[in-house]
């Protein structure tokens, strides 16, 4: 089975709220056509040969939401297999960033508070990252 290494950036908004809870989480929409299609997402993309996990988050994230990282932390990793290709996702938590966080590819995209996130229908890799939101208390 085909199998990608995938960096994924849950990118934390920036503004200087005192509560964790407080905080809201940018999201995408997968196209229809993408494996996973339709579904919502933490931004991110395919791990390029010769790059370190948080290299290709740099670069994806500058493609599909013109942010540049200023300051991340490794977050999680998680292999799942769906019935056509198997994942590894690099997770990463994005605590800093520059620029506007907006869909550059054309993509549907948001910023949702950390309750809200549970209304968005993601990848079933995701249930993974959600549960240790929730336990380090950035979501319910
Ligand atoms: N970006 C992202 N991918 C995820 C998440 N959860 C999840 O299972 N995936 C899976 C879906 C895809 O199989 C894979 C991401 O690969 P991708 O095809 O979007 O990679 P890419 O951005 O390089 O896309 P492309 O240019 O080839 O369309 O990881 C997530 O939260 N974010
Ligand atoms: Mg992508």
């Amino acid at each position: 089975m085909k199998h990608i290494d995938v960096a994924v950036g849950v990118v934390l908004s920036s503004e200087n709220e005192r509560h964790n809870q407080d905080r809201h989480f940018f999201i995408c929409k997968r196209s229809a056509k993408q494996h996973q299609g339709d579904k919502w997402e933490f931004p991110g993309g395919k791990v390029d040969a010769g790059e370190t996990p948080e290299q290709a988050l740099a670069r994806e994230l500058t493609e599909e939401i013109n942010i540049d990282v200023k300051s991340c932390e490794a977050l999680m990793q998680i292999r799942h297999d769906y019935v056509d290709k198997q994942v590894c996702l690099h997770v990463f938590l994005v605590t800093e960033f520059t620029g506007q966080a907006r869909g550059a590819e054309g993509q549907e995209s948001k910023w949702v508070s950390g309750a809200e996130l549970a209304n968005y229908e993601f990848p079933d890799a995701n249930q993974a990252i959600l549960h240790t939101l929730a336990q380090k208390g950035l979501c319910t």
